[in-house]
């Protein structure tokens, strides 16, 4: 199944891994200054073509070796795992923003982040589909910090106020649990208080269930999202 085959049992020291991340996190860094500036930048047409020729040489560089398919989580014996592919937190994907989200086992999430012209929607504002994807990610770390990981099964947003650009803060919680379910809660809050309210409905996935009725795995873990 596709879901489970993403998640691969990790194999690098600590000490390899830290080594990696203090390498490719700056390196990620200088291609979202990149995304951004191929939004902001107000040189002349004939810069914009040589910029061009320059990265897509550094693509080429870049693609003589590649993983097929996307990073996937890479798991360790101790229930961390490291998802550096992914769109809200991956310390390899210049998309995310990226967040660093705190929690407490009580399942709890929160983070501190900042949006930039990349996210924009509306002239100055997050989009909402952005907004959308923050919640889904940090409602989804309340419930694995809970040791109730799941996958969305719904998300309701209700947008009560625009999202402008900048600093902003998300939180999360567990509202309630039931069997295989979890409803968690969120918003995101802006300068002037709370700008989107979010529930969400995640469910430990059957092949999940089943990997654990077979004694493949201990079951889910608080650390699920380390
Ligand atoms: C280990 C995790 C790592 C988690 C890794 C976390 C990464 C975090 C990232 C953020 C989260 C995401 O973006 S996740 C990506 C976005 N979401 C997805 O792609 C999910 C796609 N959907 C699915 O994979 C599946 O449909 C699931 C997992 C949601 C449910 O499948 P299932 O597990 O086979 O479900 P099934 O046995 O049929 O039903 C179990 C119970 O749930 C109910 N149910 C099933 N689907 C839904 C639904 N969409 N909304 C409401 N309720 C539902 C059924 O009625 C039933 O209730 P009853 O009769 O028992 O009462």
């Amino acid at each position: 199944m596709a879901e489970a085959r993403a998640f691969h049992t990790e194999t690098a020291t600590d000490e390899e891994i830290a080594a990696e991340a203090a390498v490719v996190g700056p390196f990620t860094d200088a291609v979202r200054a990149l995304v951004d500036a191929t939004i902001r930048s107000t040189v002349d047409l004939d810069e914009i073509r040589a910029a061009q020729a320059e990265i897509e040489a550094i693509t080429e560089r870049l693609t003589k070796e590649q993983i097929p398919g996307g990073y996937g989580v890479r798991y360790r014996t101790d229930g961390t795992g490291r998802a550096w592919g992914n769109a809200v937190i991956g310390l390899r994907n210049p998309i995310a923003p990226p967040l660093t989200i705190s929690t407490e086992p009580s399942g709890r999430a929160s983070a501190d982040f900042r949006l930039g012209a990349p996210y924009e929607g509306p002239p100055g504002l997050v989009h909402g589909g952005v907004i959308s994807l923050i919640l889904d990610q940090v409602l989804g770390h309340a419930a694995g910090a809970g040791g109730r990981p799941g996958m969305t099964g719904t998300l309701t947003i209700r947008y009560r106020q625009a999202t402008p650009l900048g600093e902003l803060r998300a939180e999360a919680w567990i509202d309630r649990a039931e069997g295989i379910k979890t409803w968690a809660k969120g918003r995101i809050i802006g300068p002037d208080g709370p700008t989107a309210e979010a529930e969400g409905l995640f469910i430990l996935p059957r092949w999940a269930r089943e990997r654990i009725a077979r004694g493949e795995s201990k079951g889910p873990s608080p650390k699920y999202f380390e």
